[in-house]
C-alpha cells in the first residue's frame, strides 16, 4: 500500500517553509531529502524545512533546514511560522510559550486571535569575530573592508544565532544582492558561510533590505536578517531603538531594548497541507 506523508506549508512575508511533523509522520529527515523537497522543479518548492515538534531539553523544539539541506541553528521567520503551527495544531494553548532551537530557548508571544502575528525575543547579537565566525584576529567586525568579487565593500558582521554580513548602500535591488550574494556567502573569511543583507537607511526608524540567505539563496524576507540589519544600523548610530525593516515580502518591526535584547514582530500565514508520496523519502 502507498502511504502518504503530510507536510504543511507556511510563509513569513513570502519566506516559505515546509513543516514535517514527526509526531504525525513516521519518517526520518535527511539533508538530501530536504534539498529535493525544496527544489521548485522536482520537489514542492520552499526556502527551507522545519522538522518538529521534536523533544529538546525535554521541551518542544524545532530543527531548521535551509533549501540546500544544510542546518541552521535559528531562523526568525521559521520560529514565527513554527509558533503558528504549534497553535494551529493544538500543541500549545497559551499565548506566551517557548520554542527550543539549536540556538537556545526562544520566547514567543502571539499577538492576535488568528495566530498570525508574533513578537519574539531573539536574544542578543554579537559582533565578535570568533563568535560569528569571521577569520583573523579577535575583534568586533564593524564597518570593515572586505573584497568580494574583486571589489571593496565596507561590511559589518554579527551573529544573532546565525551569521550575517550587512553592507550599507545608497539603494538596494534584487539584482545587486543576487550578484553579490554567492561571493559573500562563500568568502574565505567566513568559515561557516554567511547570510548577506544589503541595506539602505531611509531614516532613523526605517531600513530597506534585500537578502541573500546562506543555503537558500535569494529570499523575499528574513527574520534574523531583519534583526541583524537593525542591530548593525543601531551599532553604527544610524537608527533609534524601534526600526521598521522593509523587504520585498513586507515589513518586520525590530525593537532593541536598553540591554540590547532584540525583539522581532511580524506576521505569518498558513498556505496548505500537502500530501507527499512516501517513496519520496525512501
Ligand atoms: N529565513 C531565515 C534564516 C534561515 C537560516 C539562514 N539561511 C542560515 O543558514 O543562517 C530567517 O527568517 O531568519
Amino acid at each position: 500500500m502507498n502511504h502518504t506523508i503530510i507536510m504543511s506549508k507556511y510563509q513569513g512575508l513570502g519566506n516559505d517553509y515546509l513543516i514535517l511533523d514527526p509526531k504525525k509522520n513516521k519518517v526520518e529527515l535527511q539533508g538530501k531529502k530536504v534539498a529535493l523537497l525544496c527544489q521548485r522543479g522536482f520537489g514542492l518548492g520552499a526556502d527551507g524545512v522545519l522538522y518538529g515538534p521534536v523533544e529538546m531539553e525535554g521541551k518542544l523544539g524545532v530543527r531548521i533546514y535551509n533549501a540546500d539541506g544544510s542546518e541552521s541553528a535559528i531562523s526568525g521567520n521559521g520560529v514565527r511560522i513554527f509558533a503558528k503551527y504549534l497553535m494551529d495544531q493544538g500543541y500549545v494553548t497559551e499565548k506566551k510559550f517557548d520554542i527550543e532551537t539549536l540556538s537556545g530557548t526562544i520566547h514567543v508571544e502571539c499577538l492576535n486571535g488568528r495566530a498570525t502575528e508574533f513578537r519574539v525575543n531573539m536574544g542578543k547579537a554579537s559582533f565578535v569575530s570568533r563568535e560569528i565566525p569571521v577569520t583573523g584576529e579577535m575583534r568586533e567586525v564593524i564597518n570593515e573592508s572586505f573584497i568580494f568579487n574583486k571589489k571593496e565593500y565596507k561590511a559589518t558582521c554579527l551573529t544573532v544565532g546565525n551569521p550575517h554580513c550587512i553592507i550599507f548602500t545608497d539603494q538596494v535591488s534584487e539584482d545587486q544582492v543576487k550578484n553579490l550574494g554567492p561571493y559573500v556567502e562563500n568568502a574565505d573569511e567566513f568559515p561557516e558561510r554567511m547570510n548577506l543583507q544589503i541595506c539602505h537607511q531611509i531614516d532613523k526608524g526605517n531600513l530597506d533590505i534585500e537578502i541573500w540567505e546562506r543555503g537558500s539563496g535569494y529570499t523575499k524576507a528574513s527574520g534574523t536578517g531583519s534583526c541583524a540589519a537593525a542591530m548593525a544600523a543601531y551599532k553604527l548610530g544610524l537608527v533609534e531603538s524601534r526600526i521598521n525593516v522593509n523587504q520585498p515580502g513586507g515589513m518586520i518591526q525590530i525593537d532593541i531594548a536598553e540591554d540590547e535584547t532584540i525583539y522581532m514582530t511580524g506576521t505569518v500565514g498558513y498556505i496548505a497541507d500537502v500530501s507527499v508520496a512516501e517513496s519520496f523519502f525512501s
